[in-house]
């Protein structure tokens, strides 16, 4: 099988990249000569390595001062008095931070700080200020912006070795870094990095130890421009859990060292890595950049006017093959979602069927008929408390699946995917809201149950979502809307409660595609390739592999998939999601 896990984007424009420190140091140094710099910034996302940065780079432009924006700075207990709202005492879920970074600073250290910076300015030598926020601290001569992105940031939250912003907390639970991070670190360090990168005049990619690479920041903006103008693909991820199974360590034959793989993570730019590649050269930018400086090309002008610089829709795998069921569950409805947690939309979702292992594999999906939520609440608390198994078969309502049906799950539904299926969900973005019900009574890969929240589930759970309505509302809703010659186009969701519209494509000759004046995403759900053509040449012809997702920005109007390859005149499928 010919997955691509470090899918780039070839980037026409020839640039210099300075790779490793001696390089970046040599740069930085010629620059401190010919343009007779005093103040060098080196600002950084929070996370990464400044120790590193420190040692390698820092200390050896030999600066006379060293500033680091913690100097400038309120306690860390002040800034977690600040906060406590939005941390919460909860082990996954927070509030929305508002915050911006300037509300963390003491005037007075501040002043001083500014004070010794000018002395050595007034003697002609040179500072270096580096750190979260460090354009804060002063008026530079040079920023760089050294970047991470969410999935390394999560890594280096599990090993131990790095503490959240000012926090301390090396070695704390996973979750609850993860937890300071979504709602608190991420919204404040997005807000500035928006407002200083493209300030700089050089970014840093800093995700492989001792060997970061330095490109210009006008070159960086270039290539993120280039890449809104034509289909792409982000870097998937791969993540263990303990309802994981082992089709996509079989079928993409990737991460069999890892005791099973759970969940993919391929199209969220919010999390995934986009990879540019400068003529051989790989920088590695978190993908969400893409939405912050060239939001409207990538959405379009009607999503953008909707959501801003997020990027509503998700696509992800969930691997339960020789696995388990996930978690009895269910997302916030959007007024509890607002009023609760702060954020803008609601985790609506569907499961598309990539892979059923077995004829009896099912989805939970709803109720039986005639289950009262006291009732069913008193059985979840009871089964939370370990007094008994929690019955599944009495209350909820399973739903037998073969590959190819398309499951609606709007915010409210209770549902799981049960073992021994691959799933392609396709949802809306914000991943954190995720209400669990009943575990099944099992301890996660680290020995402790996750968290079960019957408070937040049960105020959600829409009790009128029973089997009846759920196979007239929620199986299967394909209608042909369209087709032509060797091909067929269906409209399979999502529930009109949703905002998401889905199609699935069938065809084994060229189906032009109109983007419905959206970002448009798809999957390769059938057929070993599949390339997505322009129409006007704008982009070069893009080759896609079974189970890739591609995102399509909105900039591209109309295009044209066609089976290519070993598939070409054979029957393939695509499943693509835009905004309504
Ligand atoms: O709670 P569980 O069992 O890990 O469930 C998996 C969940 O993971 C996600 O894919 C991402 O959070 C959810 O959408 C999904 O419902």
């Amino acid at each position: 099988m010919n997955y691509n896990c470090r899918p780039s984007v070839n980037i026409k424009n020839q640039i210099t990249a300075y790779i490793n420190y001696t390089a970046i140091v040599q740069q930085l140094k010629q620059e401190i000569t010919h343009k007779r710099i005093n103040v060098i910034t080196i600002e950084n996302y929070p996370i990464v390595d400044e120790q590193e940065i420190k040692n390698s780079l820092i200390n050896k432009l030999q600066p006379d001062l060293i500033i680091h924006t913690d100097e400038i700075l309120i306690e860390q207990m002040q800034i977690d008095e600040m906060i406590a709202h939005n941390l919460t005492d909860d082990r996954i879920f927070g509030v929305m931070s508002h915050h911006a970074l300037s509300d963390f600073i003491n005037q007075d250290k501040h002043q001083a700080v500014q004070e010794k910076i000018n002395a050595v300015i007034a003697s002609n030598g040179l500072v270096v200020v580096y750190g979260v926020g460090a354009s804060l601290v002063t008026i530079s001569d040079l920023l760089v912006y050294a970047d991470l992105s969410r999935w390394e940031i999560q890594q280096r939250y599990r090993s131990g070795a790095f503490s959240n912003w000012r926090a301390n907390n090396a070695g704390e639970d996973p979750n609850r870094m993860l937890k300071r991070g979504y709602f608190f670190e991420w919204r404040v360090a997005d807000k500035q990095k928006k407002y200083v990168l493209p300030k700089s005049a050089y970014v840093l990619d800093t995700h492989h130890k001792g060997v970061p690479v330095m490109i210009r920041t006008d070159d960086y903006l270039a290539g993120l421009k280039e890449v809104s103008k034509q289909p792409f693909s982000l870097v998937p991820f791969f993540d263990s859990g303990v309802w994981g199974g082992h089709w996509m360590q079989d079928t993409f034959n990737l991460e069999r060292d890892k005791v099973n793989l759970a969940w993919s993570f391929n199209g969220v730019p919010e999390e995934n890595s986009l990879l540019l590649n400068f003529n051989g050269i790989e920088f590695e930018s978190p993908g969400s950049n893409l939405l912050f400086f060239y939001g409207e090309d990538i959405l379009g002008s009607r999503v953008f006017g909707k959501f801003g610089e997020e990027f509503p829709i998700r696509f992800n795998f969930l691997d339960t093959v020789g696995g388990q069921n996930l978690s009895l569950q269910v997302h916030p409805k959007l007024s509890y979602l607002q009023d609760t947690f702060g954020s803008h939309y609601t985790q609506d979702e569907s499961y598309y069927i990539l892979h059923a292992d077995r004829d009896d594999a099912h989805v939970y999906l709803g109720f039986n008929k005639g289950v009262e939520k006291q009732e069913l609440m008193s059985a979840l608390r009871r089964a939370e408390s370990g007094d008994e198994v929690f019955d599944d078969k009495k209350y909820i309502y399973q739903h037998k699946i073969k590959k190819h049906d398309h499951y609606l799950i709007p915010a409210g539904t209770i549902h799981s995917s049960g073992a021994d299926c691959v799933v392609l969900e396709i949802s809306s973005t914000p991943n954190r809201f995720t209400f669990k019900l009943w575990d099944w009574g099992r301890v996660d890969l680290d020995g402790k149950p996750r968290t079960v929240h019957l408070y937040h589930g049960e105020p959600n759970l829409d009790m009128r979502r029973d089997e009846d309505w759920v196979k007239k509302e929620l199986v299967n809703q394909f209608i042909v809307v369209d087709e032509g010659e060797g091909w067929i186009e269906e409209k399979t969701g999502l529930h009109e409660m949703e905002f998401i519209e889905t199609r699935r494509h069938t065809f084994n000759s060229p189906v032009i595609h109109d983007n419905h004046n959206s970002v448009n995403v798809f999957n390769l759900v059938e057929g070993e390739e599949v390339t997505v053509e322009s129409l006007d040449q704008s982009f070069e012809t893009f080759v896609v592999h079974y189970a890739q997702t591609v995102i399509i920005p909105e900039s591209v109007k109309k295009y044209k998939i066609s089976p290519s390859g070993r598939a070409k005149g054979k029957k393939c499928i695509t499943m693509k999601a835009y905004i309504r």
